[in-house]
């Protein structure tokens, strides 16, 4: 463990030791003008006086012969052979570079003009340069293209390394998987695909990294090829791995308070006597509690056999705070059981006006009934109709609520067996069935509701042929309008989806996230329904924009 220290409380600090011990810079009597004037003129060696000699007469030819270079003509003119090394080195712009052409000297000789010649120009005294010097100006330069070579060499295997060799697919496929192999072989294949332009194998395409990585995700996390598919089309590739791993874990144990009985601060009190670790589900909601932990069976306490709360999902909670019901009004839940948002509804109606509870399965109307009974609700009944036909029993409802039966994509974390048990035809089946039950919902609805005239559709799906693809049928058959959950959380539904387009107020539908929003997947979407046009002739619904510009010029 590192010692905590509180920078922030500590004075600036003054100059160091050795800044402190250090005087003002005085100028050594060597070096003052006076004498360094005395030193240029110092009489110079037989042999320095020569090779000074030879170093001025070649800058002389040098100065005589430079050119500027033409843009053109630069790389004919024998440059690599003229420029000197450091040029390259420095990877100036030969096009705009002056080159200086040199008398032909032998390589050495060559080497030693460029850099003394500069030399030259700074300090006399450097011009001497013994033999030994030069070895080991030679040997400095060896080693420092030696390093060049070597750094060059290493950039280009750790380039190599970074590329992730996509295997075969169809070898891997025959043989046995391993599963920390996969899972290290799924993070590469999502890299590269994060920034495919410079991670790519070259010549390599897309899907063929989207083929492996279809396979390791079905194989790691088990579903079948049809799910997965759709789910990576779904989820950016960004969240794949975050939207599995939350399949993969269960949500929070959440309960909601039953207001017909208790209040939140009473069954908190309550639970917290018998050990329950609990807090409030989160600023969205004033019924919600979550349960960290508890001494006590949650669904066996006796607040829980006395009605005072319900135990469901957090995303379960949604769907009616969307729907809004209010006292007195007339409410359909068109498919009940077992009754967690039904008894919400009667709840949030203050058990006045009417309730109708339907389920199409017999068995569910039991659990459905036993939970009606247990929370105290009385103004409901219950009935066990088709809602593909419900019309044809009962209508006129203010609101709606269709919590539709859907493959249960967003709730994997609950029930794994929808991995392996979702085929193309299972969806297809499942959004008909939704299709049918929406546009009888719409027909049940009262569209002069002087309250409402509300129909919420909820699924626990993530899929978008079970949901926008829904809203947007209906609305193409229907006289409604998307309006506002009133849910200020979640994210937009899609308004397109690879090649399908939808109307555009989807965006107003909301969609949950296991991995985002710590609750099991979900989408809402609140329409609202308006009077037909009867003298309308032959045609069933027009568009509720339409209908709405004719009320803006009637009034
Ligand atoms: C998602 S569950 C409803 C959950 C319920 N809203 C709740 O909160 O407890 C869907 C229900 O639709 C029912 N169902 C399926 N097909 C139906 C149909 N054609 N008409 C009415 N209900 C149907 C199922 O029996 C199931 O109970």
């Amino acid at each position: 463990m590192g010692r905590v220290k509180d920078f922030k409380l500590l004075g600036k600090k003054g100059p160091g030791r050795k800044a402190r011990k250090q005087g003002d810079p005085t100028i050594p009597a060597a070096l003052r003008e006076d004498k360094k004037i005395d030193k240029v003129k110092k009489k110079l060696g037989g042999r320095i006086r020569q090779r000074t000699k030879k170093r001025l007469l070649n800058l002389a030819v040098a100065a005589s012969t430079r050119v500027t270079k033409t843009k053109s003509k630069s790389k004919k003119d024998s440059a690599g052979e003229t420029t000197s090394e450091s040029e390259h080195e420095e990877g100036r712009d030969d096009d705009e570079m002056e080159v200086i052409p040199q008398p032909s000297v032998s390589d050495d000789e060559d080497d030693s003009i460029g850099e003394e010649a500069d030399d030259f120009c700074s300090d006399d005294e450097e011009l001497v340069e013994l033999p030994i010097e030069k070895k080991s100006r030679k040997r400095d330069k060896k080693l420092k293209k030696e390093k060049e070579e070597s750094k060059k060499e290493f950039t280009q295997q750790m380039a190599g390394h970074e590329v992730f060799e996509l295997p075969d697919i169809e070898s891997i496929s025959n043989e046995p998987q391993d599963l920390p192999t996969v899972s290290q072989r799924l993070r590469e294949v999502l890299h590269v695909l994060a920034n495919f332009k410079d991670l790519r194998e070259p010549g390599r395409k897309r899907k063929e990294y989207v083929t492996l990585l279809e396979h390791d995700l079905k194989v790691y996390y088990g579903y079948n090829e049809y799910l997965i598919d759709k789910i990576i089309q779904l989820i950016p590739h960004s969240e794949l791995l975050e939207f599995l791993d939350a399949c993969e874990t269960p949500r929070p144990v959440t309960i909601r308070t039953n207001t017909l009985k208790t209040r939140r601060r009473d069954l908190a009190g309550a639970l917290i006597s018998r050990g329950v670790n609990l807090d409030p589900i989160g600023d969205w909601s004033k019924v919600g509690l979550v349960i960290y932990d508890s001494q006590v069976p949650i669904g066996a306490t006796p607040e829980y056999l006395s009605g005072k709360y319900m135990m469901q999902g957090a995303s379960s909670l949604l769907p009616v705070m969307a729907l809004a019901p209010q006292v007195n009004e007339r409410i359909l839940d068109m498919c009940a059981a077992p009754g967690g948002k039904a008894t919400y509804i009667a709840a949030l109606m203050k058990n006045t006006g009417l309730l109708v509870c339907n389920d199409y399965k017999k068995e569910r109307c039991k659990s459905l009934i036993a939970n009606i009974y247990r929370m105290g609700v009385q103004n409901t009944i219950v009935c066990n109709y088709d809602g593909r036909k419900f019309t044809k029993v009962m209508s006129g409802f203010d609101r709606i609520l269709l919590d539709a039966p859907c493959s249960g994509t967003g709730v994997i974390a609950k029930d794994q067996s929808v991995k392996t048990s979702k085929s193309e035809v299972a969806i297809e089946r499942c959004s008909h069935m939704q299709k049918e039950l929406i546009l009888e919902a719409i027909d049940a609805l009262n569209a002069s509701s002087s309250t409402g005239g509300y129909l919420v559709y909820s699924t626990c799906s993530v899929l978008v042929e079970e949901n926008e693809g829904v809203i947007d049928y209906a609305l193409s058959r229907r006289n409604v309008k998307v309006v506002d959950t009133g849910l200020n959380f979640g994210v937009s539904g899609f308004t397109r989806f690879r090649e399908k387009r939808f109307h555009p107020s989807l965006s107003l539908t909301k969609r949950f996230y296991p991995h985002t929003h710590n609750m099991d997947g979900f989408f809402v979407a609140k329409l609202k329904k308006f009077p037909q046009k009867s003298t309308i002739v032959g045609s069933k619904q027009q568009p509720a924009e339409e209908e709405e510009k004719e009320e803006d010029e009637e009034t």
